[in-house]
């Protein structure tokens, strides 16, 4: 595949690392398409605070250490502080229960939500954000600069399950479910939102099969993927009937940094955010403008 001619699109990855976050990371590093321009982070399948430093260790990794890292909120958009953690997914360590070694690098001296803001500010309209976890620290930035809508480009995000059940319960999908509200503002923003739900990412699986070619490879990614998807294999195995593992951060990035791979539709979502419901993703792409008008508050 070609890359597009001229420029490489540059893209913040705001991240919860995680075994499928650490996949498309890898996945962005070696894409000529784009340009990592710096990650920021987020709770999710781990606590901010590891997920920061499992950021840091995985561009120790892959000898991008050039690359900053912003860490982001610690609480949800309303301030919550009861999280749901997926370590039952990723392992304690968000990473496969590795036990990596500390990273000897530092996040940045700036949080999440400014570095966002000033990237946005700095290339208008040419940076992309691939959010892979809860949208806190987007909507944080929709909510602290009114520009911000207008400077991004793009908003990539892994989130909802649009006509099917969730992955949480039969109506969340994990990272919506994680910040109902922040999604629903980021959803709501104006912004250029496209969203690659569990409907799409759980038809692209990596399936034992695959995981033994993946083997069969010397490279170091490879090698390194092998180790922390263990304990992602476990969980599916048992969590699913699947003879595989869902491909979710990766087909969201793909859908980053190749458009085409994906066909969509356009439309108002708006999130649920209360009751039993509270995180599901409502999409209407009908041509029908009162119920549009229902559903986007702009
Ligand atoms: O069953 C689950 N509960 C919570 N989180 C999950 C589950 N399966 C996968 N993920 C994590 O949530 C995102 C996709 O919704 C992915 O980051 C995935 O690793």
């Amino acid at each position: 595949m070609a890359a597009a001619a001229g420029e490489p699109k540059k893209i913040i990855i705001d991240t919860d690392p995680g075994i499928d976050d650490a996949m498309a990371i890898f996945v962005a590093l070696r894409s000529p398409e784009v340009e990592v321009i710096g990650l920021t982070t987020i709770y999710g399948n781990v606590y901010t605070t590891l997920a920061t430093r499992n950021a840091l260790h995985l561009l120790e990794v892959a000898d991008r250490t050039d690359i900053p890292v912003a860490e982001g909120s610690h609480v949800t958009i309303t301030k919550g502080t009861k999280l749901r953690i997926a370590d039952f997914v990723h392992g304690a360590d968000g990473l496969g229960n590795q036990n990596f070694p500390p990273p000897e690098g530092k996040p940045i001296d700036m949080s999440a939500t400014d570095f966002l803001v000033e990237q946005a500010n700095l290339y208008p309209g040419k940076v992309t954000v691939v959010a892979l976890g809860p949208l806190t620290n987007i909507a944080l930035a929709i909510q602290q600069d009114s520009s911000f809508v207008k400077n991004i480009g793009q908003i990539v995000l892994l989130g909802g399950a649009f006509a099917v059940n969730g992955n949480v319960n039969p109506a969340a999908e994990a990272n919506i479910f994680g910040d109902p509200d922040a999604a629903d503002i980021v959803f709501t923003s104006g912004a250029d939102v496209l969203a690659v739900g569990i409907n799409v990412t759980h038809q692209v699986i990596l399936t034992d099969s695959d995981r033994e070619t993946l083997a069969s490879s010397n490279g170091k990614f490879a090698q390194y993927l092998l180790k922390i998807l263990e304990v992602y294999f476990n969980y599916h195995h048992d969590a699913y009937s699947t003879k595989g593992v869902y491909l979710h951060d990766p087909t969201a990035m793909l859908a980053a940094i190749n458009p085409s791979l994906i066909t969509y539709v356009e439309g108002a979502v708006r999130v649920q955010t209360n009751g039993i419901t509270r995180g599901l993703t409502l999409l209407y792409n009908k041509q029908k403008s009162d119920v549009v008008l229902v559903l986007d508050r702009r």
